[in-house]
């Protein structure tokens, strides 16, 4: 089953979009395994190519200096094939980068903001969440984006004691419904 949805996917980029904390980079590990594709991450090779954590190029270089980085690693990695790409939370803001996504099957990871809480908790390391009341700022943040994410191509609805690794699973039995779909469309 999962050789046949790699078939199917003929070489075919996967881009996982959604919250900060909703679990991109644990379940694109684990997709990339299954489907014997090559793992990318933005943020991480964001933080590689500028030699600076995330929290730092924002208080130094700002946001949007972070988001043309993010625009230009993105470029560079849609011309891979055969990748997993685990992608920045913002990465859907910003419309130049849909036409680098959309050459890709875009997978949204949907979690409501108790669940992204219970996550990132005790984690310092997403600067748009220092705030005064994060759970309001996620809420916000979520509701901005909400209609951004959902024009992907694919929804997973993520609930809490599921392994990344089961997401993961769920996630490639439905490929074939939204390649099928995206061939007879064209
Ligand atoms: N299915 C899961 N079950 C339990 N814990 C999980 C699961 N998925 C992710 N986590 C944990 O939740 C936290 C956030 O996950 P992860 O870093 O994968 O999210 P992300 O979507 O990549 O976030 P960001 O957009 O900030 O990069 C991590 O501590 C991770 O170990
Ligand atoms: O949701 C966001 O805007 C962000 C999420 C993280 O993945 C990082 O890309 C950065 O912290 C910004
Ligand atoms: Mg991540």
């Amino acid at each position: 089953m999962t050789k046949n949805n790699a078939n199917l996917l003929q070489g075919l980029n996967i881009y996982l979009v959604g919250m900060m904390g909703v679990g991109k980079t644990s379940v694109g590990k684990a997709v990339a395994e299954q489907l014997s594709y090559r793992f990318l991450d933005t943020d991480d090779l964001i933080t590689k190519i500028q030699g600076q954590p995330i929290t730092e190029i924002f208080s130094q270089q700002g946001e949007t200096y972070f988001r043309e980085l993010e625009t230009k690693v993105l470029e560079e990695l849609s011309t891979y094939t055969r990748s997993v790409i685990a992608t920045g939370g913002g990465i859907i803001l910003k419309p130049e980068n849909w036409s680098f996504l959309q050459q890709g099957l875009v997978v949204w990871l949907n979690a409501g903001v108790d669940l992204l809480m219970e996550r990132l908790a005790q984690d310092e390391s997403r600067p748009l969440l220092q705030t005064a009341n994060p759970r309001e700022t996620l809420e916000r943040l979520l509701e901005e984006r909400y209609s951004q994410y959902a024009q992907a191509d694919l929804q997973i609805n993520i609930h809490a004691d599921e392994s990344p690794s089961a997401i993961a699973s769920r996630m490639i039995q439905e490929i074939p419904t939204v390649v099928k779909s995206q061939n007879s469309a064209s």
